[in-house]
């Protein structure tokens, strides 16, 4: 495995580790899965829909309304379980996440050109001793990543696709968000866009 740029301590990044082969089986993975588990733009607590459309792989999936969000065993639309997580996704877990404690949910996030994901913390998890371990598909992200306090000063660096980050230890509980992305920037995903999966171990190990 390649040595990671540590940007803030406890985020790692790995630019470019997935191949071209590798980013497209996850793709269509993804897509096939999709069709089981339809994305949505679930509603945050705060009542307004989220510009990112949103599925799980695994056996959790995290889905969001008025009541708050959640970590649940089945699609909130279908009421059936979630598609499997990929093996190819157990493995990357396995070297980069965690060696023992498989992940428990994968949450697949759809960007479209307008789409962004406002500055916050992954905390929906039991254990944060598990990091979250991030896979960019697609288009480019305008991603920024601060501390654990929200005052914090904030970083701003891009995710192309095929990399694959870390949040762990000190950076497990920053805050992180996604301010754009750059449309047209990858010709990966049909009809463009930009697919990230979050591989995550939701319940204690
Ligand atoms: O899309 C990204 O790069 C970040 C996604 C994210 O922060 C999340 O799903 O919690
Ligand atoms: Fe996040």
């Amino acid at each position: 495995m390649m040595t990671p740029v540590s940007l803030v301590p406890g985020f790692d990044l790995w630019p470019g580790l997935l191949s071209p082969d590798a980013q497209r089986a996850l793709v269509e993975a993804v897509l096939e899965a999709s069709a089981i588990a339809p994305p949505a733009n679930y509603a945050t607590p705060y009542g307004k829909a989220m510009s990112v459309a949103m599925t799980s792989l695994g056996p959790l999936g995290w889905t969001s309304d008025a009541a708050g969000y959640r970590y649940a065993e089945r699609h909130p639309g279908t009421g059936q379980a979630w598609p499997a997580i990929p093996q190819a996704l157990l493995d990357l877990w396995a070297a980069l996440g965690d060696p023992q404690v498989p992940p428990d949910a994968c949450l697949v996030n759809f960007y479209g050109p307008e789409a962004r994901m406002g500055l916050h913390q992954d905390r929906d998890e039991a254990d944060p001793r598990f990091p979250v371990l991030s896979i960019s598909l697609g288009d480019t992200a305008v991603f920024r990543i601060g501390g654990t306090s929200r005052k914090d000063p904030t970083r701003s660096l891009r995710l192309s696709s095929g990399d694959v980050c870390r949040l762990s230890g000190p950076a497990r509980l920053a805050f992180h968000g996604v301010d754009r992305i750059l449309p047209g920037s990858s010709r990966l995903v049909p009809g463009g866009g930009r697919i990230n999966l979050t591989l995550r171990r939701a319940r204690a190990g």
